[in-house]
């Protein structure tokens, strides 16, 4: 019997049929790939492009998406810090269930803040290091043009931090000034889950 948070009296209840056993039947190990970037950067092209590739492998993965997860789970949640941690803590929490469930969980939100990200233990981080210039340019949404304008407060990379990671798996730039291709990107990463063993069940 344990206390969890608010939970008091709860009980942990193990199934016969474990997180080893669904790998085994997918042939791939469960794990969540986190991308965080500026709003703009790609995150989620590289999300699906990744989920594609991923899925042409006969590999089963699943985007959580930041905007996505917004329009649901979390649309009591707007973009003061304390939502945003509790954000990225939720979907830290989905994503390690999807996990469990021996999915290959492709996890895209700005996730700005280098604690949050930290407390989402054994993500395997995948950090979009696009110039603000860039994605300022690209303004698909016209969230930028807003925000400069003053008519959204606490947007991401004008008046509220984007905390670089100091240390992840995998950092996607420009190359010679020019972005990879979205397929190329994705690639790159699919390469790291094959070299890291995540693709296949020994
Ligand atoms: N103030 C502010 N700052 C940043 N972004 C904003 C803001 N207001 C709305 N949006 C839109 O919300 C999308 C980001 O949601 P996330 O859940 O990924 O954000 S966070 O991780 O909680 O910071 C983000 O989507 P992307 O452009 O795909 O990143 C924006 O469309
Ligand atoms: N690798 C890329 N090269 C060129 N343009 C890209 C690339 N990835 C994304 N884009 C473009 O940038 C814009 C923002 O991409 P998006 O995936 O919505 O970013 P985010 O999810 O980080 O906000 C879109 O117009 C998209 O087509």
């Amino acid at each position: 019997m344990s206390t969890v948070g608010n939970s008091t009296n709860i009980f942990w209840h193990e199934c016969a049929v474990g997180n080893i056993d669904r790998q085994k039947l997918l042939n791939q190990k469960g794990c969540v790939v986190w991308i965080t970037g500026l709003s703009g950067s790609g995150k989620s092209t590289l999300a699906c492009s990744l989920g594609r590739e991923l899925h042409s492998r006969g590999k089963v993965s699943y985007v959580l998406d930041g905007d996505n997860l917004r329009h649901g789970l979390n649309k009591n949640l707007g973009f003061s810090a304390e939502d945003r941690t509790e954000n990225i803590r939720r979907v830290g929490e989905v994503g390690k269930l999807f996990a469990d469930a021996g999915l290959i969980c492709i996890a895209s939100l700005i996730s700005p803040y280098r604690n949050d990200r930290d407390a989402c233990r054994a993500m395997l981080p995948v950090f979009m290091n696009m110039p603000l210039e860039v994605c300022e340019e690209r303004d698909v949404k016209g969230l930028y043009k807003l925000a400069r304008a003053g008519k959204i407060k606490g947007f991401t990379g004008i008046d509220d931090p984007y905390e670089p990671p100091l240390n992840c798996e995998i950092e996607l730039t420009l190359a010679d000034g020019i972005c990879p291709s979205p397929i190329d990107m994705a690639g790159q990463v699919a390469s790291y889950l094959g070299d890291k063993g995540f693709l296949h069940y020994d």
